[in-house]
């Protein structure tokens, strides 16, 4: 795919030592890297690895302990101030309820005409200008909500390059975007007219995309760098320094879908259904779900398929059709959207990890069971790898890995039959993606039905018997996973 033509020029960032701890906790231990102009390099690493606070450190929002940076050969104390750096984080700084002139023209000086009046046609034509820069083709005056993931991220790309951006850090900023998307946002920061010097510093768990679009890789684990190299010829090496024990961890297929081949004890009947179910946002949606099977929707986030997951766990209500839930059947969910729907970051894990489930720790008069319900949070933080184990910290104080983990140990808890799963696996790295692929294949094989709500091509294939795809809210037709590859996969979504 894409690739950036110029070679790698003289070093752009240069981090020598870095050193930051929160508390008693040591995060960076001497975390030293480079990046050259022109590069794309990719900041990877296991959940809390330290790359979140890395890069916090870089933009000025919390500061090093101990280290250097320099920019351009210059000490400098961040790189928040520095108007050729740009950075990208997962909402894009889009505003929703703003039009794309609006959007682009956010905290940039207003362009006048003679007097003090602003010149509409002068900022339509400079925003033009920006857009065409990068290829998107969208209305001035359309709201952002109504752009595509892919648009909205090219269009937050195209702001940033149009102030002067020349170094652009992505912190996770293509988690919510499919491969296919991503790709389009990598077309258009490194084919857009003008993007022979644009460097790239990518934090990313998606393996794809660094295969895809970096030069370099750097491996940051437990606040050091253990590896530093070319992204070609050295995949496997890469993967190996992020998981080392992931081959003998991933579950095998047939252990995955144990559960629909009825020789596990799981019953064929029916847990859950829609009927011609569907909101303003999506549907009609017919669809049932039986004792052991998985059932993947999948398409852009903005298609709708997280309002069916909301709607499908019961949080939100149908506008038309039906939903109907087999008596006594729970229904848990993982919302797709940790940061609003469900994470809470000033209460401590445990309550993060039992607040859906606290029948299972009510005494007989109706007391709480305080300290049972820490003991089995704690069981259950090691169960999934939860770091640091430590349950009486505040959410918030967790790597977004880590935090997704704790959100994934709340479904357990509630022991649903039915799981509605929202991008389960976002922000995760590779070996606990694969530990939870392995834990809903153990769920299944229980007879627990599982609804996966996903753009990610991989969650599907590893996880579903069947799927559909949703494209602006319209579900089409279940098809057997089996059949398909993940290349056939992505290119439908
Ligand atoms: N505000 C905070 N207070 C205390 N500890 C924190 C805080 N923020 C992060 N940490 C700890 O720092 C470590 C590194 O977290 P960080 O978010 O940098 O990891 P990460 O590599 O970005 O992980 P992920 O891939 O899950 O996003 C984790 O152990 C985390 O618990």
């Amino acid at each position: 795919m894409v690739s950036n033509n110029l070679r790698a020029g003289p070093p752009v960032l240069e981090v020598e030592g870095a050193r930051k701890r929160y508390g008693a906790t040591e995060v960076l231990k001497g975390v030293s890297f480079n990046v050259h102009r022109g590069e794309v390099v990719g900041l990877l690493g296991p959940n809390g690895a330290g790359k979140s606070t890395m890069i916090k450190t870089l933009t000025g929002v919390v500061d090093l302990d101990g280290g250097t940076i320099r920019f351009e050969g210059t000490p400098v104390k961040h790189l928040g101030a520095i108007p050729s750096v740009g950075v990208m984080h997962q909402d894009f700084g889009v505003i929703d309820e703003m039009t794309v002139l609006e959007n682009m023209r956010l905290g940039v000086p207003a362009l006048r005409s003679a007097g003090p009046l602003l010149s509409g046609k002068r900022e339509r034509e400079a925003v033009h200008r920006a857009l065409g820069r990068v290829g998107l083709d969208v209305p001035l005056g359309a709201l952002a909500a109504s752009l595509s993931p892919a648009e909205r991220a090219i269009m937050a790309v195209a702001r940033l390059l149009d102030v002067g951006a020349q170094f652009l850090i992505l912190d996770e900023a293509t988690a919510n975007l499919s491969h296919q998307d991503a790709r389009r946002l990598a077309d258009a920061i490194l084919s857009g007219a003008g993007a022979a010097g644009t460097t790239v510093l990518l934090v990313t768990h998606k393996l794809s995309e660094l295969t895809d679009w970096a030069d370099r890789a750097i491996v940051m684990i437990d606040g050091v760098v253990v590896r530093d190299s070319h992204v070609k010829g050295h995949e496997s090496e890469i993967v190996r320094a992020l998981a080392p024990d992931v081959e003998r961890s991933s579950p095998a297929p047939d252990s995955l879908h144990a559960g629909s081949s009825g020789d596990s004890g799981a019953r064929a009947d029916t847990l859950f259904e829609l009927w011609g179910a569907g909101t303003e946002r999506f549907g009609p949606l017919t669809l049932r779900l039986n004792r052991g099977e998985v059932i993947g929707l999948t398409g852009a986030a903005s298609s709708g398929i997280h309002d069916i997951g909301l709607v499908a766990a019961g949080v939100r209500p149908l506008v038309y059709g039906e939903r109907k839930v087999a008596p006594g059947i729970r229904v848990a969910l993982l919302p797709g959207n940790r940061e609003t729907e469900g994470s809470f970051d000033d209460l401590p894990v445990t309550q993060n990890m039992t607040l859906t489930a606290l029948r299972r720790w009510r005494g007989p008069l109706g007391s709480m069971r305080l300290r049972q319900e820490r003991r089995d949070a704690r069981d259950m933080a090691a169960r999934l790898r939860v770091v640091p184990a430590n349950v009486s910290i505040s959410q918030g104080a967790l790597s977004g890995g880590n935090q997704q983990k704790v959100l994934f140990g709340r479904c357990l808890f509630e022991e649903a039959d039915v799981l509605v799963m929202c991008d389960p696996t976002r922000g995760l790295d590779v070996r606990t993606r694969r530990e939870m692929y392995a834990r809903i294949g153990e769920l299944k094989a229980k007879g627990v039905g599982v609804l996966v709500l996903s753009s990610d091509a991989e969650d599907i294939l590893e996880l579903c018997d069947s799927v559909a795809i949703v494209e602006d809210g319209h579900v089409g037709a279940l098809e057997d996973v089996a059949s398909l590859t993940v290349s056939e996969l992505e290119l439908m979504v």
